[in-house]
């Protein structure tokens, strides 16, 4: 549970494309780092290299390492689905499968593993549920459809869901983006939970976001339209906000641009 990530000399395409340019940086095991930038200065791209989701698109290409706890994500050796069982992804609009129970939805992924045993099923079911600040909520209507929760429940579900096959990393592309103020602040405060257990690396717009939940943020930004995205700084959260390294980075905090 919960290991680092070291990124190294990180280059990403799409076909021809140079979508990302030379991003180095660590992640430390318990902690939040938040990815922030213009739009299109590739933080999806990079968070997608985190665990091999990137290379499932047709024609894209990485170059560089990505090293979880010091062994290389992309060694020959290395089966891409444990991967992605190992570093968890939530994505921007919550997507449980919609007539599938709530309980078969957080257990999706354990089944796919071969897990049977319907108490231990049960035991994952609750304590992930617990986990993503679900359970009271849901506790009586396990067996109703993912889909007849509200947006924020279904993106808990979906957390749920992460959880529940014991990742060491959590990823997080605008996890609140389509919800409202109370469901963000809801996902904030599981986030700030989730952290004592995971690593949490998360791709967001709103920069306040940044600031409430992640140890140390990262800014992105684009030299020029067409040309690869760029890690400008990477810095702790309090010290990126109040006191950046860069002027592009100060820039785009104040809203000068972006
Ligand atoms: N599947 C794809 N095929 C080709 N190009 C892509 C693909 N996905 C992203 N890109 C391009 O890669 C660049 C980086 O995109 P990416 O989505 O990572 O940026 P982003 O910073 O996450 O943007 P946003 O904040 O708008 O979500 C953009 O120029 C984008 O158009």
């Amino acid at each position: 549970m919960a290991k680092r990530l070291d990124i190294k000399d990180l280059n990403l395409h799409y076909g021809k494309f140079h979508a990302v340019e030379d991003v180095t940086l660590q992640v430390q095991a318990r902690s939040v780092t938040s990815f922030i930038g213009p739009s299109g200065c590739g933080k999806s791209t990079v968070l997608r290299a985190l665990n091999r989701m990137h290379e499932v698109i047709a024609g894209a290409r990485v170059d560089g390492k990505v090293l979880l706890d010091g062994e290389d994500i992309y060694a020959p050796s290395v089966d891409p689905v444990q991967v992605r069982r190992t570093i968890g992804m939530v994505f921007q609009r919550a997507n449980p499968f919609p007539t599938m129970s709530i309980r078969d939805n957080v257990v999706a992924g354990l089944k796919l593993t071969g897990e049977k045993n319907k108490k231990k099923l049960d035991e994952i079911t609750e304590r992930s549920l617990r986990s993503a600040n679900l359970w009271e909520e849901v506790k009586d209507r396990l067996h109703k459809p993912g889909g007849s929760l509200s947006g924020g429940q279904q993106q808990r579900l979906c957390i749920a869901r992460a959880t529940a096959v014991q990742p060491d990393v959590l990823l997080m592309d605008e996890p609140c983006s389509a919800l409202d103020p109370i469901s963000t602040l809801a996902i904030e405060d599981l986030i700030a939970e989730l952290k004592k257990d995971y690593t949490i690396v998360i791709v967001t717009h709103n920069m306040q976001q940044a600031a409430r939940v992640s140890d140390q943020t990262a800014f992105f930004n684009l030299r020029a339209v067409g040309e690869p995205g760029q890690l400008v700084e990477i810095e702790e959260t309090g010290k990126l906000f109040s006191n950046p390294n860069q002027k592009a980075t100060e820039d785009y905090i104040s809203g000068r641009f972006g």
